[in-house]
């Protein structure tokens, strides 16, 4: 099958040879190609350029982008997609004025939704994240990290990772699992945490690792949740079975966690709201990414993370929805990508870079996703007509897209 896009007014980060990211100031700069075609082969791109060298060959279906800029789909590297039922009550009650870690100190918060997921069949579970998902991939994403995290005992653990595995083999859209098991202390395990922690690595990791349920490992490192000990202990554990470790960190405390997340070479460290020049410091020339996660400072109104001073530091960002019931009801990555511009003084082509090529990183997909390279996965967004591709982030309450494609078929 053989699809040819013509007249394409911009065609987006467009990289001759594949990178596995961008850094510091390269995240200013976005290579683009004016009137372009793209050509693609089943479910990868095989060839683009200028519409002068547009190939005269037989093809299945020619859609014309006149007007329209075509960018990779978007690469949301963390997401807590599969839950069950939603926390509308917490949300009012934060209008009320309590505070996040209040709810959550009443038994709210991710107990809340731990209590839900226990209580909900696997069936259903999987019924109501998968309507998140298509929701997710009408709105431009082609690539998705899902973390389990509301079970928090074994059952509820592997039932997430198993809804999470029933996702990927029925849907196009390249998804990686990452265990949360570590994501907060059960009412029984309050005064216990040890205890805890040896369900995690004796009893959950071992049958999730037969059963091949997860790519990476999580925790969340933060005051009054786990501590950087115990977070190193569950990253060692998942290193013994092949699981990277991408950490929650630095949400509301900088408690030095960052550098015991380099110290076990994380893939990505990801929050980030709060951050020191020593953690700053500590992330300079390693291969752990940090991804910041806007939306969630802009739905608990919490600071941003602090974008311009790492870039100046020479550090790669990605950017990330955090979708998930009580922090981030949302998996709009097109709002990602605005607030980013919009609070956090990205320019288009930074909060682009991180939204795709930066996001295939931080979940271990940049050989085949997130820029416009042959041999890459024809996963794109072609946008309505625009003036220019600054308009994504500048309208932002408009849906700009017009057709997404996954491995080269409209979704
Ligand atoms: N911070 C930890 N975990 C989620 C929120 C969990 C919840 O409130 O359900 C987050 O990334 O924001
Ligand atoms: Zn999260």
């Amino acid at each position: 099958m053989k699809t040819l896009l013509i007249n394409i007014k911009e065609l987006l980060q467009v990289r001759e040879l594949a990178i596995s990211k961008v850094s510091g100031a390269e995240m200013a700069i976005l290579p683009k190609i004016d009137n372009a075609y793209l050509l693609i082969e089943d479910d990868v791109i095989a060839d683009f350029g200028t519409m002068v060298n547009c190939p005269n060959i037989p093809v299945d279906k020619t859609i014309d982008a006149t007007g329209k800029t075509v960018l990779p789909a978007w690469c949301d590297s963390h997401t807590h997609i599969v839950y069950a039922g939603n926390r509308e009550q917490e949300f009012v009650d934060r209008i009320n004025g309590l505070t996040y870690e209040e709810i959550a100190n009443r038994g709210g918060g991710i107990l809340n939704s731990a209590k839900k997921l226990n209580e909900t069949s696997e069936e259903e579970i999987y019924n109501q994240s998968k309507v998140r998902l298509e929701e997710v991939m009408q709105q431009g994403t082609g690539a998705v990290e899902v973390k389990s995290g509301y079970g928090l005992t074994v059952d509820g653990e592997l039932k997430m990772l198993r809804v999470i595995k029933r996702l990927a083999q029925n849907y196009p859209i390249a998804i990686k699992a990452t265990f949360l098991g570590a994501h907060a202390f059960p009412t029984e395990y309050k005064e216990n945490h040890a205890a805890y922690i040896d369900v995690i690595i004796n009893e959950m990791l071992p049958k999730i690792a037969e059963e091949n349920l997860a790519d990476y490992i999580d925790a969340f490192l933060e005051t009054g949740y786990f501590s950087v000990e115990e977070t190193e202990r569950i990253m060692e554990a998942g290193k013994k079975h092949g699981l990277i470790a991408k950490i929650h960190v630095n949400q509301f405390t900088a408690i030095n966690g960052i550098a015991a997340c380099v110290k076990h070479e994380a893939l990505s460290v990801d929050h980030l709201e709060i951050v020191t020049d020593e953690d700053i410091e500590v992330l300079k020339n390693t291969n752990t990414i940090p991804v910041a996660l806007p939306s969630c400072s802009y739905f608990i109104s919490i600071p941003y993370t602090p974008a311009r001073k790492m870039i100046a530091a020479g550090l790669p960002l990605a950017l990330a929805t955090d979708f998930n019931p009580g922090t981030t009801p949302s998996g709009n990555m097109n709002f990602v990508v605005a607030t980013a511009c919009i609070k956090m003084k990205m320019t288009p082509e930074e909060a682009i870079n991180a939204a795709t090529i930066n996001g295939a990183y931080a979940m271990g997909l940049s050989q085949t996703h997130g820029s416009i390279t042959k041999g890459k996965k024809a996963n794109m967004i072609i946008t309505k007509p625009l003036t220019s591709y600054y308009q994504l982030p500048y309208a932002f309450g408009s849906n700009l897209i017009e057709t997404v494609l996954i491995n080269g078929v409209e979704v």
